[in-house]
């Protein structure tokens, strides 16, 4: 009998190698997205290829490969991680397989390939993980769309439910929470935690986008739980791009804050990030540091994102039982 339903697990998208060709491709695809760059085409076109996809993959590709695992890209590496664990641990609850993919928003694995795998596996119903805690339009708003352009020249549509945010689950909540205790005992101390989360345009926001009040709710809730009181935690954005103003107060300028006023150790994690990739494990556990440390400060620690941690595939899990009520 085939299962009632599969799992589609959605993340960004990363280059297929750490070369300047492979990342000019995954990046036209990515910031050619209009969700993304809302700019109109006539003026952001030129811009985009004439000048960013000729100065920026040489500079990006080298960032890549210092993160570069032997599995491949970090993002695709953990997400195969994530998508399995999610499959072990669904059929050890459910006594039979339930199909679980992974695609990209943007290059490969496809909407399109993870699509016909969930088809042949016999599926009419399908459950979309975007795997971005807090809702934006320019992540899990473009999962929407890409999903819609893929099922475009099907006949007939498989029945769908989407996941449209977690930021606030309990379960999510908790595995954060659990990390950040774990970290803590690891390392026998505990650091001033700042929370950075990826930006986006401030005007985004102004017009809309939920983002912002997504990540302060995460925030309050991950410090609640920990037991923080006010001065014990601290909320930043990362990831800046382009000249506009985005989300503040930035986490580059935050940690060089921190490190001039010689601070001595700060432990940084990063809950929207489902899976550590390039602009955590490059931007903020390498770049960040030597800010902060060159800046005066004294211990940096990175906390890992919730990757395939079991709490992660715990928190996953329930939320497909919880969404796939009634299927
Ligand atoms: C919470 C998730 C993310 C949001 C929101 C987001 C918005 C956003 N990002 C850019 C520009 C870039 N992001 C890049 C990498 C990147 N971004 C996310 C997640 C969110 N982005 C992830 C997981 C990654 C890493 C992918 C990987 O392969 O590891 C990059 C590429 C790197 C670079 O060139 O610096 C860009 C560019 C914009 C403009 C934006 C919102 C408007
Ligand atoms: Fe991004
Ligand atoms: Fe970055």
């Amino acid at each position: 009998m085939a299962a009632r339903y599969g799992v589609l697990l959605v993340n960004l998208g990363t280059p297929e190698a750490p070369t300047p060709k492979a990342v000019r491709q995954y990046l036209g695809e990515f910031l050619g997205d209009p969700r993304v760059i809302d700019a109109p085409r006539w003026l952001w076109w030129p811009i985009l290829h004439g000048v960013i996809l000729r100065i920026r993959p040489p500079k990006v590709a080298k960032a890549y490969a210092s993160v570069w695992q032997e599995e491949g890209s970090p993002l695709l590496a953990i997400g195969r991680r994530q998508q399995r664990a999610l499959r072990e641990r669904l059929a050890t609850q459910h006594g039979e397989p339930v199909p679980v993919e992974l695609a990209m928003t943007y290059g490969k694995p496809s909407m399109e390939e993870a699509g016909l795998k969930l088809r042949e596996s016999g599926v009419e119903r399908i459950l979309v993980v975007p795997l971005y805690p807090q809702f934006s339009r320019t992540t899990t708003g473009a999962v929407f769309q890409r999903l819609a352009k893929a099922l475009e020249p099907c006949p007939h549509l498989p029945e769908l439910r989407f996941v449209r945010d977690y930021h606030d689950h309990p379960d999510y909540i908790a595995a954060l929470a659990a990390s950040v205790r774990q970290h803590w005992e690891t390392q026998g101390d505990r650091g001033r935690l700042l929370m950075s989360y990826h930006g986006i345009p401030k005007r985004y926001v102004d017009n809309g986008d939920p983002y912002a009040r997504h990540c302060q709710k995460t925030s309050q809730l991950l410090a609640e739980e920990l037991g923080l009181g006010e001065g014990e935690w601290f909320q930043s954005y990362q990831s800046r791009f382009g000249r506009e103003e985005w989300l503040k107060p930035y986490t580059d300028e935050t940690l060089k804050g921190w490190g001039a006023d010689k601070t001595e150790c700060v432990d940084v994690i990063s809950p929207a990030f489902a899976a550590d990739c390039l602009e955590t494990l490059e931007e903020i556990d390498a770049e960040n540091r030597e800010y902060f440390q060159q800046a005066g400060g004294g211990r940096y620690r990175y906390i890992p994102a919730l990757n395939d941690r079991p709490e992660h595939v715990t928190m996953l899990a329930n939320l497909v039982e919880q969404h796939t009520a009634g299927w």
